[in-house]
């Protein structure tokens, strides 16, 4: 399948009369690695929730592929920054999910399953509950239940965010490695901007009013992205930096 495109359109997002973003146009190019920085309870969640179909726009519009989205899709998979694993499912369960969605025969799934936790380093942890797992693994089981479904966009929201230094550059790796082979759309939220200019083809930072930086990162990022995105996360009025 392929990477779609998503796209806010003048969109108005928020919790009953509380508007989080007013009119926000953000386009993600179809197998785009765009990651979104901001300051804290700028709307970053809002808006991947918004791509995920959890939550409609009061104004304008939210589309994927061209499409008003109107709800959750298996092609476009979340993973959240916390838990949203199902707590009564062993980890291969909740990794069979996204297999069964995708008619993989159930035979088939268990082993398929299986892999995809050894991929994340928890071979080991197959059978063991969400509650007998450490928040960084349930953020690994969380991704290879995502990657498990083939989505045609990844919605991440800090999603290594528990993780130690040394798991989180082996996700990073894997994640990078996994698209290379099944290409999707990525919208990545985290505040690590080593993070950012490591993994994303473009960043943006949400300010209060909007987006407060749009750039490509260059394949070798320099020091000049680097700073840009600093003071724009460090912008406390949303003015523009460019
Ligand atoms: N379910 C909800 N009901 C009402 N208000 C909410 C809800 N979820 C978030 N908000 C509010 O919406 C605003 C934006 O929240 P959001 O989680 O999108 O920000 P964020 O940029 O992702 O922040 P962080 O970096 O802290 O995760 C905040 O003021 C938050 O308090």
């Amino acid at each position: 399948m392929s990477p779609l495109s998503l796209r806010a359109e003048r969109a108005t997002l928020g919790y009953g009369d509380h508007a989080v973003c007013t009119g926000l146009d953000l386009d993600v190019r179809a197998g785009e690695f765009l990651v979104v920085a901001g300051p804290s309870g700028c709307g970053k969640s809002t808006l991947l929730r918004a791509f995920a179909g959890l939550l409609r726009p009061s104004g304008g519009a939210v589309t994927a592929g061209g499409e008003t989205i109107t709800g959750p899709s298996p092609d476009r998979a979340l993973v959240f920054q916390d838990d949203a694993l199902l707590p009564w499912r062993s980890a291969r369960r909740n990794v069979e999910l996204p297999l069964a969605i995708r008619g993989v025969p159930r035979n088939a799934r268990r082993a398929e399953a299986a892999e995809w936790l050894a991929r994340v380093g928890l071979a080991d942890a197959v059978r063991r509950l969400p509650r007998q797992l450490s928040g960084g693994m349930r953020q690994r089981v969380q991704l290879a239940r995502a990657l498990a479904g083939r989505p045609r966009a990844l919605l991440m929201d800090e999603p290594f965010g528990a993780l130690d230094a040394q798991t989180r550059a082996a996700m990073q790796r894997l994640l990078l490695d996994v698209l290379a082979d099944a290409p999707a759309t990525v919208v990545f939220v985290t505040h690590d901007v080593d993070e950012a200019l490591l993994l994303g083809d473009r960043v943006v930072v949400l300010g209060r009013r909007g987006v407060a930086l749009d750039a490509d990162v260059p394949a070798a990022p320099d020091d000049t992205l680097r700073a840009r995105v600093l003071a724009a996360l460090g912008a406390r009025t949303g003015e523009e930096v460019r």
